[in-house]
């Protein structure tokens, strides 16, 4: 029986600089993980991710509390026009938009959360994410144009770059500051002082080394948690709604949503969200449709390669 199987599914649209989504899943006695960290990510990066996906393959995940996860509508950089459809089509109250990246203005920024507001109705919320691109100056100006085109925002991602700068625009503009780079990309993100420097702080299983490990940096954080996947296909993403499960609060919606961003899937139990909410699974669900989205021999091979090298790295 194949115990690894290396998958690329195409995205539907262009997100963070990513077009095609590729990982290895990976088979032990509790069950399937996923191994899919970014291309560009050295392998001493990719040691936690390998973690997370041992963790579900060989250990499985603590008992939840919860057994649904609100979810929030993910939109990239696209049209006004694009943005309203996604959203409206969705089901979610909540919605995160992509912006300050490198093919769009803040004009464009502007008349896109603009138009998730005319999606949502003034009921629902709206929270932006920069990826760290700006510094403190500019980051106040553009949250304030943001929330007054959005009518409000709920939280603001990952403004600027470090944790210096986040405590700053947090002094500077009324929004609530969210922490996700600052967190999951951090040397150490069990010692991460982000309480001065945010309000949210945004969890990853993958990045943080598994539900058991990000569980702790929830603990250790002192905030309110928004649990968001790294884009991953169903395997990986019930690692991220056990967390999301098993989380002792959870006050806003989670970026889990992001099933609907691929254009294809590793299984038939897919998690793609359902009037703006997933379950939480018990364990992850059987790839039984990854021969339809295989990688390449090349690409098989390349990710065969880092597994090995990480797996080596790891111990
Ligand atoms: O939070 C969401 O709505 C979706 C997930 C998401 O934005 C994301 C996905 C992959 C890599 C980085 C990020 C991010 O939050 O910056
Ligand atoms: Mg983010």
């Amino acid at each position: 029986m194949t115990t690894e199987h290396v998958y690329a599914i195409p995205l539907r649209t262009r997100f963070r600089g990513i077009t095609v989504r590729e990982g290895v899943l990976l088979r032990g006695p509790a069950g399937w993980g996923e191994f899919c960290p970014f291309l560009d990510y050295s392998d001493a990066e990719c040691v936690p991710w390998l973690a997370a996906a041992v963790e579900a393959s060989e250990q499985g995940w603590p008992e939840p509390v919860r057994d649904r996860v609100e979810v929030n509508a993910t939109v990239p950089v696209v049209s006004p026009e694009r943005a309203h459809e996604l959203v409206a089509a969705s089901g979610c109250r909540t919605a995160k938009v992509k912006v300050a990246d490198s093919r769009s203005s803040l004009v464009d920024d502007c008349e896109r959360v603009a138009a998730v507001r005319d999606a949502l109705g003034p009921a629902g919320a709206i929270r932006v994410d920069a990826n760290a691109a700006w510094d403190v100056e500019t980051a106040a100006t553009a949250i304030g144009e943001l929330a007054r085109a959005a009518g409000g925002l709920e939280y603001v991602e990952q403004p600027c770059a470090t944790i210096d700068e986040l405590a700053m625009v947090r002094r500077k503009v009324d929004v609530r500051i969210a922490a996700d780079e600052s967190i999951r990309r951090a040397e150490d993100p069990l010692r991460v002082a982000v309480a001065g420097a945010a309000d949210v702080a945004v969890l990853k299983v993958a990045p943080l080394g598994g539900v058991g490990r990000a569980l702790r940096v929830a603990e250790a954080c002192g905030l309110p948690c928004v649990v968001s996947s790294a884009v991953e296909s169903s395997v990986g993403l019930a690692a991220e709604l056990a967390l999301a499960g098993a989380l002792p609060s959870l006050e806003f919606a989670c970026g889990l949503g992001t099933l609907s961003l691929l254009t294809g899937d590793v299984t038939t139990a897919s998690l793609s969200a359902v009037d703006g909410h997933l379950p939480v699974p018990r364990r992850a669900p059987e790839p039984d449709l990854v021969g339809g989205v295989a990688a390449d021999d090349e690409t098989r091979r390349r990710w065969l390669g880092r597994l090995a090298r990480v797996r080596e790295l790891s111990g």
